[in-house]
């Protein structure tokens, strides 16, 4: 079981340091776009979560699985470039 969650551990520090760089293209949404209805784009997410289901079958692993885990992701980075987005506007 150690090793197990060595093996666990390990990927965590590769698949966060991963979140962190996607959470960077969060920000710099934030900076680029011009409105704030504009942070939530329901067909992108659409298409994202698509991508993800099919990286998903490719890589043998359950669909709903990435299906469950991209929903939370995308919705947790709308919320963040949306704090972003107010942050940088509250005092314009
Ligand atoms: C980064 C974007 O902003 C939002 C975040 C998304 C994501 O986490 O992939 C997808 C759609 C947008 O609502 C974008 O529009 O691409």
């Amino acid at each position: 079981m150690a090793e197990v969650r060595a093996g666990v551990d390990a990927l965590d520090r590769k698949l966060v340091a991963l979140l962190a760089e996607r959470l960077r293209y969060m920000a710099a949404a934030a900076r680029i776009k011009p409105t704030r209805n504009l942070v939530r784009d329901d067909a992108r997410k659409a298409q994202v979560i698509a991508n993800a289901r099919a990286l998903a079958a490719e890589h043998g692993m359950p669909v709903d699985i990435a299906d469950a885990i991209y929903e939370a992701l995308v919705e947790t980075c709308i919320a963040y470039e949306l704090g972003l987005f107010d942050a940088a506007r509250e005092n314009v």
